[in-house]
């Protein structure tokens, strides 16, 4: 076994926000290995962006800690130096937004957008970069003639697709996804869901998604956390928690979803 399998990628402990008197978040604990996929659901104002923004250093946590795997040693990410920071976030990490607008740069085109990224982390040959980033256009379904064009002039199902490819296309180990699926229509939404599902497995991706849908969970998630307000009520299997849920409030949200 090698050493990577023998720790978890991260390690979140006690992590607490609050917002004034207001509780954001309250004492969140879990471990991720590598290679799982953790969801995280509950209503809206449960406390889900917030817990996303913590762990991936948007936001400082009153209180905790986020502990990520660097060169094999779990890493206090809050301790981190602004340049590992910034390391961490070009390479290591990826942050896929609800909005493709907060996740793109409108003005660059979609190739650019892809290529970017590489140059970020050191890639220089013009021709090498121009065929990782057509190969990911493929890759998330947007024909390469589509290349040089804005993401302006791209439909929001897309404009997702380019931020995803944006955010995988220098192999990160963790993604955090918020709402991924969010604001696009259902047919739009079924047909991203089955592409991130096939990219999730082909790259064995480490992941925390946060959503209110149960559906992205169930098809993405290998684990579950459900939030209500900003405490963990209930968190396992992902199909264990939802065809058992043992919490009242799960026992809901789960009931709600089968009498839409
Ligand atoms: N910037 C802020 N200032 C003050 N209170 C905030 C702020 N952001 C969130 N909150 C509060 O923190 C709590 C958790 O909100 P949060 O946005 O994390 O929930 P959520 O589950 O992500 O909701 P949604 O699904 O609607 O995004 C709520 O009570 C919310 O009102």
């Amino acid at each position: 076994m090698t050493a990577a399998l023998e720790q978890p990628l991260l390690q979140v402990r006690g992590v607490t926000k609050h917002y004034g008197a207001r509780l954001g978040c309250g004492d969140v604990s879990f471990d991720l290995w590598p290679g799982e996929v953790m969801g995280i659901v509950g209503e809206s104002g449960s406390g889900k962006s917030t817990l996303l923004s913590c762990l991936a250093g948007h936001l400082p946590p009153d209180a905790g800690e986020v502990r990520f795997d660097v060169d094999g040693s779990l890493r206090d990410t809050l301790q981190l130096t602004e340049p590992e920071r910034r390391r961490l976030h070009r390479t290591d990490w990826a942050f896929v937004h609800q909005h493709a607008r907060d996740g793109l740069r409108m003005g660059v085109s979609a190739g650019g957008n892809v290529g970017e990224r590489l140059m970020a982390i050191g890639a220089r040959n013009y021709g090498e970069i121009r065929s990782q980033a057509a190969d990911w256009l493929n890759r998330v379904e947007i024909a390469a003639e589509r290349m040089d064009d804005r993401p302006t002039a791209f439909s929001g199902g897309m404009q997702q697709r380019l931020q995803i490819a944006r955010n995988l296309v220098t192999g990160p180990r963790l993604v955090f996804m918020d709402e991924p699926t969010g604001g696009l229509d259902v047919s739009v939404q079924a047909r991203l869901l089955d592409l991130l599902r096939g990219l999730v497995r082909e790259m064995g991706l480490s992941a925390i998604i946060v959503t209110h849908d149960l559906a992205v969970v169930r098809l993405l998630a290998d684990r579950l956390m459900v939030m209500k307000d900003g405490r963990v009520v209930e968190q396992g299997l992902t199909d264990q928690v939802l065809d058992d849920p043992q919490h009242g409030y799960t026992q809901l949200l789960v009931s709600s979803v089968l009498q839409v």
